[in-house]
C-alpha cells in the first residue's frame, strides 16, 4: 500500500505555500495563509543555525540515544554507552568540561503495550526499566553527568515550548495519513524500503496498515538547507560512509512526517489538542536539550540551550541515523537553534548476522557478562574488537582470548613481573627518576610515538585503533623486558645490577603511561595499576592526558606489593549436561574466572 497524505481542505493552501519567503500564521487547529512577508524571520533563524555557533571549545557535550524502555538494556545499548563513556573520559583527560548525557525514552505505543504485557501501568513500568539502565551503567563504570527521562515534567515543558516555536514558525500542519507503520520503529515506512510481506528490515516483522489524522512537520521545506549543511560540513555525519547514506536519502526527496499520534495515549499531549500526543521522536530528541536544565531552576528552552547546546557529538547506532541526521537538524532549524556538531552512527553488535535488539529478543545479557568478567573486560573487549563504525559479532571464545592476551598477559603480567623483581632486588623502591633511567633508551621514543597515535585515534573516535596503540606500548615494554633480562643482570651484580634497577624503572614508567592512556576504556584496571605504582586514588583521579608524558615516576617512590590487576579467565571444560542438545556429544566449555597469581618465569622467581 502506498502511503498517502491527505491535507485537510483548510490546510491545503498553507501546505502548498512552502516557500521560505512566506510565513503562514496559524490558529491552533486551522491554517490561514498569511500575506507574503518581504523579509523572512525563518531565514534569519537559519543564519544562526550553523555548526559553529555557540561553540565553546572548552566544553564537550556528548549524548547516547535515550534508550527505549520497552525492555531492559542489552549489550547493544551498553555498547553505545561504553563508547560514549570512553570518549567522555578521554575528553575530561584533555581538560574539557564534559557534559555526558544519557537517559531513557519513555513514551509511545510500544511502552504502553510492554507495560500492559507485564501487568504494570506505564509509569511503574518506566520507573522500573529506567532504573535497570542506571543500575547497569553503575556496574559498567559509566560516569554520565546527566540522566534524562522523557516522562520528567521538566522535559515535557521543553518539548511543548519547542513544539510551539516550530508551530509559530509555520512548520506544523494537520493532515490525514495512510501508510504502513512499524510499531517497533514507531515510524511509517516507505513501501520501497520494506522486505517481503511488508516486513520492516530492522525488526523483521510485518508493518501494519494505518490511517490517522495527524499533525505534520514540514520537513520538505528543509531540503535545500539540509543539503547545504551536509555538503558544507562533511564532518557533520560520521563515519564518512554514513554521510553518503544520509546524502542519498536527502537527495531522494524529503517528505513531511507526522509528529503526533491520535491513537496513542501514553505521550505528551499536543499543545491545544489533547486528543493527540506528540510522536515519540519529536519528543525524545528534545531530551538532549532538556537534559541540560538544572534541577530547581526555571525550565525553558533558552535557559537549557545556554547551558551547553549545541552538543559536540551525538553517538548513536546506525538504525536511528535518519532521525538524528535529517529530522533533528530540520527541527532545530525550524526552532532557530544551532545544530549539533557531529552525529556518529556506529555499527551493530550482531547475533547470527542479525542486529541484536529488544524487539527481536536475540540479545546478549550485559549484567551476566559484567558479573562473570568484570566491567573492564567487557568495556575493553567491545571497544577493541569492534572497529568503531562497523558491525561486530560476539563470541565467548574470542572474548576470553582477547582479554586474557591483552589485559592479563601483555599488561597485567608485565606489571606483576616487574614489581616482583623490584621487590626482590630493590625493596620495592625506585632507584632513579624515570627520566634519568630512560637516557639513551629508544623505548622512550617508541612510547611517545604510540601515545600520540592513541591520542589522535581517540580524538577521531577510532577507539579500537586507540586501544591497539596502547597495547603496542605494552608489547614494546614486554620486548624491552625480554631483551634486557634484568633478572640475569641482577644476578651478575655491580654495574649490571644497577642497570637492571634502571630497567625496572623504565618498565614501570611504561606501565604508568599505559594506565593513563587506557583509563578512558578500562578505568578500574588503570586505577589498580596506578595504585600499585604507589599513587593514591586522589592522584589517579586528577590525572590528565599530559600525564602520558614520560617522567612522572621519581627516585624513592615506593611500589605496592604485586597482585594481579587483571584476573585471568580460565576455560572450564566440564560438560554442561543441561545445556547439551540431544545429539550433541561435544563438551561445552564454560568460562570461569580464576584468581591466581600471575606467573613469573623461573629465572625471575
Ligand atoms: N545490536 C546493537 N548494536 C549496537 N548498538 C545497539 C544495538 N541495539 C541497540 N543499540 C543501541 O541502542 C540504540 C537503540 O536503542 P533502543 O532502545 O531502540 O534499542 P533496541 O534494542 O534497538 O530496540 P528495538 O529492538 O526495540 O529497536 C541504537 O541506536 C544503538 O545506540
Amino acid at each position: 500500500m502506498a502511503a498517502r497524505l491527505n491535507i485537510s481542505r483548510h490546510n491545503t493552501l498553507s501546505f502548498l505555500n512552502t516557500s521560505l519567503t512566506s510565513k503562514p500564521f496559524f490558529s491552533r487547529n486551522s491554517f490561514i495563509l498569511s500575506k507574503k512577508l518581504t523579509s523572512s524571520p525563518r531565514r534569519a533563524l537559519y543564519c544562526t543555525s550553523t555548526l559553529e555557533s555557540h561553540e565553546n571549545n572548552d566544553t564537550f557535550v556528548l549524548t547516547t540515544p535515550l534508550y527505549y524502555v520497552n525492555a531492559p538494556p542489552h549489550m547493544g545499548s551498553a555498547y553505545t554507552t561504553i563508547a560514549a563513556d570512553s570518549i567522555a573520559r578521554f575528553q575530561r583527560l584533555l581538560g574539557k568540561k564534559v557534559i555526558f548525557i544519557t537517559g531513557t525514552d519513555e513514551h509511545g505505543e510500544k511502552i504502553a503495550t510492554s507495560a500492559a504485557a507485564n501487568g504494570r501501568n506505564p509509569a511503574e513500568h518506566c520507573d522500573l526499566i529506567s532504573q535497570s539502565y542506571r543500575t547497569l551503567w553503575k556496574e559498567l563504570d559509566i560516569a554520565y553527568d546527566k540522566f534524562v527521562r522523557t516522562t520528567d515534567p521538566k522535559h515535557e515543558a521543553i518539548v511543548k515550548e519547542f513544539y510551539d516555536r516550530v508551530f509559530a514558525n509555520g512548520d506544523i500542519y494537520r493532515a490525514d495519513y495512510e501508510g504502513l507503520y512499524c510499531v517497533n520503529c514507531e515510524e511509517y515506512k516507505d513501501e520501497k524500503e520494506l522486505l517481503e510481506n511488508s516486513c520492516c528490515p530492522v525488526h523483521q516483522m510485518p508493518c501494519v496498515a494505518r490511517k490517522e489524522d495527524n499533525y505534520f512537520f514540514a520537513l520538505s521545506k528543509y531540503q535545500k538547507p539540509l543539503e547545504d549543511v551536509l555538503s558544507q560540513n562533511p564532518r557533520f555525519v560520521q563515519p564518512s560512509y554514513r554521510l553518503n547514506e544520509v546524502q542519498t536519502w536527502v537527495k531522494s526527496g524529503l517528505r513531511d512526517f507526522s509528529i503526533s499520534r491520535a491513537l496513542v495515549e501514553w505521550g505528551i499531549p499536543v499543545p491545544s489538542d489533547d486528543k493527540q500526543t506528540i510522536y515519540v521522536w519529536f519528543d525524545a530528541l528534545l531530551g538532549y536539550i532538556s537534559a541540560l536544565t538544572e534541577d530547581n531552576k526555571q525550565q525553558n528552552l533558552d535557559a537549557a540551550v545556554s547551558l551547553g547546546w549545541p552538543a559536540s557529538l551525538h553517538l548513536i547506532g546506525k538504525d536511528i541515523l535518519r532521525f538524528h541526521a535529517v529530522y533533528w537538524p530540520a527541527m532545530l532549524m525550524s526552532a532557530g537553534l544551532s545544530l549539533p556538531k557531529m552525529v556518529f552512527g556506529h555499527g551493530f553488535l550482531t547475533k547470527d548476522g542479525m542486529k541484536m535488539g529488544k524487539s527481536l529478543g536475540n540479545t546478549l545479557e550485559p549484567f551476566e557478562l559484567v558479573q562473570k568478567f568484570g566491567p573492564d573486560a567487557v568495556r575493553y573487549f567491545f571497544i577493541r574488537e569492534v572497529e568503531f563504525g562497523n558491525d561486530g559479532d560476539y563470541s565467548e571464545d574470542r572474548f576470553i582470548k582477547i582479554v586474557n592476551a591483552h589485559l592479563a598477559n601483555t599488561i597485567g603480567n608485565l606489571l606483576n613481573r616487574t614489581l616482583g623483581l623490584l621487590k626482590k632486588n630493590c625493596e620495592s623502591t625506585l632507584v632513579v627518576d624515570s627520566t634519568i633511567a630512560a637516557e639513551g633508551v629508544p623505548l622512550k621514543d617508541t612510547v611517545e610515538k604510540l601515545v600520540e597515535k592513541a591520542r589522535t585515534n581517540y580524538e577521531n573516535l577510532s577507539l579500537s585503533t586507540a586501544c591497539e596503540a596502547v597495547l603496542e606500548i605494552g608489547n614494546a615494554g614486554n620486548s624491552y623486558m625480554d631483551q634486557r633480562a634484568p633478572w640475569m643482570l641482577f644476578k651478575q651484580g655491580g654495574d649490571s645490577a644497577e642497570a637492571a634497577a634502571k630497567d625496572l624503572v623504565v618498565i614501570l614508567e611504561v606501565m604508568r603511561i599505559i594506565a593513563v592512556a587506557l583509563s578512558p576504556i578500562a578505568p578500574c584496571l588503570s586505577l589498580k595499576i596506578y595504585s600499585q605504582l604507589g599513587f593514591s586514588v586522589d592522584q589517579f583521579n586528577s590525572i590528565t592526558w599530559n600525564d602520558t608524558k614520560w617522567g612522572e615516576l621519581k627516585a624513592g617512590q615506593v611500589m605496592e606489593q604485586a597482585s594481579p590487576v587483571f584476573v585471568r579467565i580460565e576455560m572450564d571444560a566440564e560438560t554442561d549436561k543441561e545445556e547439551k542438545k540431544p545429539n550433541d556429544s561435544k563438551k561445552k566449555s564454560k568460562a570461569k574466572v580464576k584468581v591466581e597469581q600471575q606467573p613469573q618465569t623461573l629465572a625471575e622467581a
